[in-house]
């Protein structure tokens, strides 16, 4: 069933996707609602990030419609306006931090990139958003070489924050931390989407992120989302990969919802 506009973030509808004549992403279709956390699985390989990417305007796409927050994103990548980069914020895999600029001026980056602010007022957004994930203003200083795994996570989410966008797109956001650290991590994703209304499209392979914080979890295998929907459905999902992933022995690490 299609979803009234208003209550719909993203939308693709029949995407095509892929290099040569390797097809990643085969007439897929897919709603993310405003303001839910959606989570994606699927096998290693199997198209999370190019689905991800091509949403966001850095894969092209042979066919099929994208649109966020209503508006159409045509076909061309890398030609993003900047109304278009303030909709969203993207946490990379690795969190992809500039190596040679300390943190806080990792996270002024975009406000540099995308708009007219005095160096004053960009350092205090900046600032502003290191404290709303939890770092302290001495982290600002230092460089990606000088921070843990999940600070590193952090001042790239602080970063993607930075253009108060209504959508984060996050890959992976726990991959590499510790379960602690991960746990942390979910639960800050979960306060942002509660307190700023954001949405979360959020690609993990984190059956703990999976159970706690996302809303919804869409599974993509053979390149369409083959069950969508809030965990105790996947659970009961017929399909074999479905079936596969959340019923092995990993499943184990299923427990009820916490947050
Ligand atoms: N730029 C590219 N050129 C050619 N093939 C690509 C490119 N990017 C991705 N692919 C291929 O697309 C397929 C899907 O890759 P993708 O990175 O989306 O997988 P994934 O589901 O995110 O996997 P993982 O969970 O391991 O990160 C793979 O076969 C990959 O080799």
């Amino acid at each position: 069933m299609q979803e009234t506009d208003t209550h719909v973030a993203i939308h693709v509808e029949d995407l095509v996707v892929g290099f040569g004549r390797h097809i990643v992403i085969d007439h897929l279709s897919l709603d993310v609602r405003r303001g839910e956390i959606l989570g994606l699985v699927g096998a290693s390989g199997g198209g999370k990030s190019v689905l991800m990417r091509t949403v966001i305007g850095l894969i092209e796409r042979q066919s099929g419609k994208i649109e966020v927050m209503g508006s159409d994103i045509g076909l061309t990548p890398g030609r993003r306006t900047r109304d278009a980069a303030a909709k969203w914020g993207v946490l990379f895999q690795q969190g992809a931090l500039f190596s040679s600029l300390t943190a806080l001026q990792n996270v002024e980056f975009p406000l540099r990139e995308n708009a007219t602010l005095s160096d004053e007022l960009m350092t205090e957004i900046a600032n502003a958003k290191l404290e709303m994930v939890g770092l302290a203003p001495e982290d600002g200083v230092k460089f990606p070489s000088e921070l843990s795994g999940g600070m590193t996570k952090r001042v790239a989410l602080a970063r993607a924050l930075a253009l108060d966008p209504a959508i984060v797109f996050l890959d992976e956001p726990t991959s590499g931390l510790d379960p602690i650290a991960a746990g942390d991590f979910d639960t800050l994703i979960k306060t942002l989407q509660k307190t700023l209304g954001l949405t979360v499209f959020m690609v993990t392979h984190d059956l703990a992120s999976l159970n706690t914080v996302c809303d919804r979890v869409a599974a993509l295998a053979d390149g369409k989302i083959v069950t969508i929907g809030p965990m105790s459905e996947l659970l009961r999902s017929e399909h074999p990969w479905v079936k596969a992933y959340f019923h092995g022995k990993r499943s184990l690490m299923l427990q009820p919802k916490a947050i």
